[in-house]
């Protein structure tokens, strides 16, 4: 058996090598950025009128002007226009560029505009005021987006606003998610009393789908012969394979075997850790399995710690922040593995997060992750954990 540390390292010495495509702009969210986007002009491009009001020139202000003529009125969408007699000033709306010869903006609140002539009712008015002067936010040819960024929201209106009509990015793995087990029948079934409905690859299918990835969900009998024929089919039609059960002591438990039957090369069958430690990984020159125990708190924990950072790697994401929480209350585990307790997460007025031991009933206790935020890894090497000690989180969430 191996560590969690030295687990974690193997997997990420693995990683998948994923091609870069072309997607349109509008079908790019979550996606990860292959190519740096630079600006193609100023940010903001113009002078940017940033209140509606009146345009004026300050000298004429300072000189002591108060009522300016209305010369014309200039709209956001429309050419720029110009300033040209001495205390005249222009009507101008927010997004508008600013007009030549003016310099300041005095919102239409601090203005009465009667018969053509705009009289300003404050005296406090600033030169440049309510303008957003060309450049301040970024200048043209500056990189925008980097590449390795992942593609959210703000990203997509930077990359918008720049004309990127598509993008270059990481294109996704294929992954195909094989629960095994007689057990086991379609969530559209009744089960006898001795079947249970699969719902470890439903798990699976949403926890990937949060980077993106739509994975094929399939099921296969605990038969030596149709888990190599068919897992083969799979492993020939996919860059992934996550399978969930088969990989312990039992009668029935044939994963291992049959994918060493194909030619899948193991890096690690085994981790000191609780739950999950069955875990199987292994890999072909061009494709990787996760075999994950089928104790559905276990195939979670795999999920979070394992196989997601793994995904993350190989679409070339930044590594996430670690993050941490204190325990609130004690905790004791005697075994000297590495234990992932449940736990739920409150924020608290002084800035702590704390986590909430959920121990539940065990592997098998996957109601139990229902109340949970995340697995707070607690160390192998101690076996009293105290209220207030910090340790790292693995959000679930
Ligand atoms: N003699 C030993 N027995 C077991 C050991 C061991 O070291 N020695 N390890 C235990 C641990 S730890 C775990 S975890 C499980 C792992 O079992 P397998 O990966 O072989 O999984 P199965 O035997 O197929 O199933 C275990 C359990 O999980 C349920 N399951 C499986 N797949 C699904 C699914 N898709 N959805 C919902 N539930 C699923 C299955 O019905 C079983 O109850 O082995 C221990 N045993
Ligand atoms: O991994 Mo098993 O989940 O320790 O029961
Ligand atoms: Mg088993």
């Amino acid at each position: 058996m191996i560590s969690v540390a030295d687990a974690f390292a193997i997997t990420q010495q693995h990683l998948l090598t994923l091609p870069t495509e072309t997607v349109p702009l509008p079908l790019a969210n979550g996606r990860v950025l292959r190519d740096a986007v630079r600006a193609d002009r100023d940010f903001p491009p113009f002078d940017r009128v940033a209140m509606d009001g009146i345009a004026i020139r300050f000298a004429d202000y300072a000189a002591g002007q108060r009522t300016f003529a209305v010369a014309g009125i200039q709209r956001a969408g429309q050419p720029q226009q110009t300033l040209a007699e001495a205390n005249s000033c222009l009507e101008i709306m927010t997004g508008a560029m600013l007009s030549i010869g003016a310099d300041t903006i005095v919102r239409y609140e601090d203005v009465n505009i009667t018969d053509g002539q705009a009289t300003v009712t404050i005296d406090d008015v600033q030169p440049g005021q309510h303008i957003h002067p060309q450049a301040t936010d970024r200048r043209a040819g500056d990189e925008l987006l980097s590449l390795g960024m992942r593609l959210g929201p703000p990203e997509l209106a930077v990359a918008a606003s720049v004309g990127q009509i598509t993008v270059h990015v990481t294109a996704l793995p294929r992954v195909a998610l094989i629960s095994t087990g007689d057990e086991l029948i379609d969530i559209a079934d009744t089960p006898l009393p001795y079947q249970i409905r699969r719902s470890n690859t439903y798990m699976l299918r949403a926890a990937l789908g949060s980077l993106g990835i739509d994975a094929s969900l399939h099921h296969i009998i605990d038969d030596e012969a149709i888990l190599a024929d068919q897992i083969a089919g799979l492993l020939a039609a996919n860059d992934m394979l996550i399978l969930s059960g088969g990989v312990s002591a039992g009668k029935a438990d044939f994963v291992p075997a049959v994918l060493a039957q194909l030619g899948v090369q193991k890096h690690f069958h085994k981790i000191e850790q609780r739950p999950g430690k069955p875990l199987w990984f292994g890999s072909t020159p061009t494709k990787t399995v996760f075999a994950l125990p089928g104790n559905p708190v276990s195939t979670v924990l795999c999920a979070y710690r394992y196989v997601l950072p793994y995904l993350r790697a190989s679409l070339g994401l930044p590594t996430q922040a670690t993050r941490y929480a204190q325990l609130a209350e004690q905790v004791v585990f005697k075994p000297a593995i590495t234990y992932f307790l449940p736990v739920r997460l409150t924020s608290e007025p002084d800035g702590r997060t704390l986590a909430h031991p959920l121990p539940g009933s065990g592997s098998a206790d996957f109601a139990n992750l229902l109340a949970a935020d995340a697995f707070m890894e607690l160390p192998a090497d101690r076996s009293e954990f105290g209220a207030g000690e910090a340790f790292q989180i693995w959000e679930t969430r």
